[in-house]
């Protein structure tokens, strides 16, 4: 593992212009954002205002109706989910419950699972970096939730894409391993510097975490800076009703 710092490089800049989608009978969405290469960004917002569509149009699993998205300068648009620079992970189910941990790994190098010499030695050394050293032939099933979540990680890890999509992956963890990852996703962009995007509804991940903060309201982009301001109150006023509502529930 490259131990070096943040290199631009590692990362690719996005774009959304004008990214029409609606889901049938649904509100009408529309995105405008642009997010520099390397950038760690938190995706914010009411339930049901979008944040998932926004990950789901970046990673291809949605298809917009009409406008832009580029990753890296590139139009990737009629690029299959598979074929764009970005890896994603979901709050859970991101494995294959009848694939060891090592294969489920393996398949960030080969969805075939032919793997060379050295795609088995990166897959050894991405578990030992997400600490799962020892339980490479386990099932999911065998796992912790938190467990099963540094498996999609170190996925991540040996596939290398520029782009990390994360959709609330600590939801269903406990204060203390939700700590434990929100350290290893700092630890791997130090150390990749991918563009990151998390959504998220605690505002503690994005403080940890995040540089930027990206405000989604109705299906559009309703406030975008950087994310110390919007956690000091200096955001929007929405923003602060949303986050007020979510500190006084805890
Ligand atoms: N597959 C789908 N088919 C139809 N409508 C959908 C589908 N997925 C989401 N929606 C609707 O689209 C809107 C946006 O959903 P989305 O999941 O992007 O919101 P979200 O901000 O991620 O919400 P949450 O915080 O609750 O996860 C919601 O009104 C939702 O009900």
């Amino acid at each position: 593992m490259s131990t070096a710092k943040n290199n631009p490089a590692d990362g690719a800049g996005i774009g959304l212009e004008n990214v029409r989608f609606a889901y049938p009978g649904g509100t009408a969405m529309n995105f405008n954002l642009t997010l520099a290469a390397s950038d760690i960004v938190a995706v914010m917002g009411p339930s049901g205002s979008g944040k998932s569509t926004l990950l789901s149009l970046i990673a291809g699993f949605e298809t917009p109706a009409s406008g832009h998205i580029r990753i890296g300068g590139a139009d990737v648009a009629s690029l299959a989910p598979h074929r764009r620079p970005v890896s994603m992970v979901f709050q859970e189910n991101n494995l294959f419950s009848h694939l060891t941990v090592a294969q489920n790994v393996g398949l960030g190098r080969s969805t075939s699972l032919r793997l060379t010499e050295e795609d088995r030695e990166a897959v050894s050394k991405a578990l030992r970096r997400t600490g799962l050293a020892g339980k490479e032939t386990r099932l999911p099933q065998a796992l912790s939730g938190g467990e099963r979540q540094r498996v999609a990680l170190a996925r991540v890890l040996i596939r290398k894409q520029p782009v990390l999509l994360l959709d609330e992956p600590f939801a269903s963890l406990g204060p203390a391993l939700r700590d434990e990852m929100l350290d290893l996703i700092a630890a791997l962009h130090e150390e990749q510097a991918m563009t990151t995007l998390m959504a998220t509804h605690d505002p503690r991940d994005a403080e940890r975490l995040c540089r930027t903060m990206v405000f989604i309201e109705a299906g559009t982009v309703a406030g975008f800076g950087p994310a110390s301001e919007f956690l000091a109150g200096n955001g929007s006023e929405a923003f602060n009703r949303y986050i007020g509502g979510r500190r006084e529930k805890r």
